[in-house]
């Protein structure tokens, strides 16, 4: 496939290389030195887009993708208060786009145990639940696209959790106060994390955590990879549900 790389930072040249190593083209590379190379016309040489680059400029490019009818495999997080805009222009414009707030297998294990031990610890009022996410001090975005996903799969089966609220731990915040029915994701930043994140479930004897580290990036890469092949010839909007069997 000719692969178009939307954003070459660190996720955008990890992506390179595994695209190379199974066989692929990459035909464009945009980062903010070549911006004016990021046109319909090229984009219309490429059968799919990756797009790793920056929450504020994500939205820009799904729109350069959709106007040259190029698929889109997006990565890039801080953009899903727009996502319903997007999946209805998606649908009535009958373009392609592939998104997931994390790309790697074992995060998307993680979000599926998630939901099933939060179905099981609905019924344990006596355990409270909270989560923390880990990442790069480059990170723009707090919490994680994943920490958000793995607080929606709590909500969605925990009766006594309606919403969630974040704390960017870096010592110029206290700890917040939050009522009963908020779920806290504490957010820290540390050097070259590529991604932890945990769900802990605490009572007064014990405590359960349910815990993803990627080591490196390779896992989110090679995710978004297989998307960007999975999705050759389909229309519509996919996530990762729609490519994994379980
Ligand atoms: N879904 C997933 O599995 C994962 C998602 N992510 C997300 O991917 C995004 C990128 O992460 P990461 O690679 O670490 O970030 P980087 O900051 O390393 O890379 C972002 C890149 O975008 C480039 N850029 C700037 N403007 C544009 C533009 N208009 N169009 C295209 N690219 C542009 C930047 O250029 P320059 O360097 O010149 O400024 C830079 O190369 C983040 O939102 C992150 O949260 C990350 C890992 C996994
Ligand atoms: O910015 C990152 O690095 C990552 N971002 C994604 C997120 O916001 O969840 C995925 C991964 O954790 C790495």
């Amino acid at each position: 496939m000719k692969i178009a790389l939307l954003g070459y930072g660190k996720m955008g040249k990890e992506i390179e290389q595994i695209a190379l190593q199974r066989g692929h083209e990459i035909v464009l590379k945009i980062n903010d030195t070549n911006l004016d190379e990021l046109t319909v016309e090229n984009l219309r040489k490429a059968d799919v887009a990756i797009e790793f680059s920056m929450p504020s400029t994500v939205l820009g490019n799904i729109d350069l993708c959709f106007q040259a009818g190029t698929p889109i495999v997006v990565g890039t997080t801080g953009w899903y208060d727009q996502f319903e805009n997007i999946k209805t222009r998606c649908a009535e414009e009958g373009k392609t786009l592939f998104h997931a707030t994390n790309f790697s297998i074992g995060v998307n294990i993680t979000f599926h145990i998630n939901k099933v031990l939060a179905k099981i610890m609905n019924g344990f009022n006596e355990y409270e639940v909270e989560m923390e996410e880990i990442h790069h001090t480059q990170k723009l975005d707090h919490p994680s696209g994943t920490a958000i996903t793995l607080a929606e799969g709590v909500i969605e089966h925990m009766e006594r959790k309606k919403g969630f609220q974040a704390w960017l731990n870096d010592g110029t915040e206290a700890k917040p106060e939050v009522s009963a029915d908020t779920l806290l994701i504490e957010a820290l930043r540390q050097e070259a994390v590529p991604g932890t994140h945990t769900v802990s479930y605490i009572s007064s004897i014990d405590r359960i955590d349910l815990r993803h580290e990627a080591f490196n990036r390779k896992g989110f890469a090679t995710g978004a990879v297989i998307a960007a092949e999975w999705l050759k010839d389909k229309k519509g909007i996919f996530t990762m549900k729609d490519l994994l069997s379980f």
